[in-house]
């Protein structure tokens, strides 16, 4: 177990990534070197504009860096097929958006089922798990409420079950607080660490917001393409 925790969960490894943008070449990231673990939460800070969700997407094998790699439990994601690629997406990875990419005419409930189907789940385990999530977010009562008939901060909190529900071993989250105040912020990085606690995964987000650094184990502030020491 001490040895498995020691090793890191995903290691960025000399990362460029460059787009073409205009015609001609966009270098966005400039050599970037961090590793994300299981049972912290890393964030990503930086200026807008900076390669924060560029990297991300790098680290969720969303898209593929132009130099260097990227290794997901010491294996790069590019030795992977797009097959292999995607099926570990589905399984290990969960996904959280600034927006809050709920659909809009199912409940809280069955938005969070629909994910286990989504990733095979057996259907024998969509009852407990479907409520252990809401359980983990704080919305057991709001169970059968549509998104309409929540906050934007239970929406989101909806979102993250959703994310998490088929035990991913990673969960990454775009600017997630940043279309909520304050207090509902800290109450999402409050649920963040209840998650990595019950379920000894990694989550690794990316926010412009001062006030909610402290509350990492690791930041990594990123600037014109690199990484800064903090
Ligand atoms: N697919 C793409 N094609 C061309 N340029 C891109 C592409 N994706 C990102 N960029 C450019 O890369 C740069 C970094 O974008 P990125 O979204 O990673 O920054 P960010 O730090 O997440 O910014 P924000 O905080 O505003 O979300 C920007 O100049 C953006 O326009």
């Amino acid at each position: 177990m001490a040895v498995q925790q020691a090793a890191p969960l995903l290691e960025v490894r000399g990362v460029h990534k460059s787009f073409i943008s205009g015609g001609s070449p966009l270098q966005v990231l400039k050599g970037i070197d961090l590793t994300v673990k299981s049972g912290q939460l890393t964030m990503l800070r930086g200026r807008s504009g900076s390669g924060k969700t560029t990297l991300l997407n790098l680290l969720g094998g969303l898209d593929q860096p132009s130099e260097g790699e990227v290794l997901f439990r010491g294996r790069p994601f590019q030795d992977q097929s797009d097959r292999q690629l995607t099926m570990l997406r589905r399984k290990q990875v969960g996904f959280v958006f600034q927006s809050f990419a709920l659909l809009p005419l199912f409940s809280a409930w069955e938005n969070v089922e629909l994910s286990l189907r989504m990733a095979g789940v057996g259907k024998s385990q969509w009852k407990t798990r479907t409520a252990r999530c809401l359980e983990l977010v704080g919305l057991t009562k709001r169970a059968n409420h549509r998104p309409y008939e929540l906050s934007g901060g239970e929406q989101q909190r909806i979102a993250i079950a959703k994310a998490i529900a088929h035990k991913p071993a990673l969960l990454l989250a775009d600017e997630p607080t940043a279309e909520l105040d304050s207090q509902m912020a800290a109450k999402i990085i409050a649920i963040f660490r209840d998650i990595i606690e019950a379920e000894g995964i990694a989550i690794c987000m990316t926010t412009h917001d001062s006030t909610l650094w402290e509350a990492a184990d690791v930041v990594y502030q990123m600037a014109d393409g690199r990484l800064e020491p903090e």
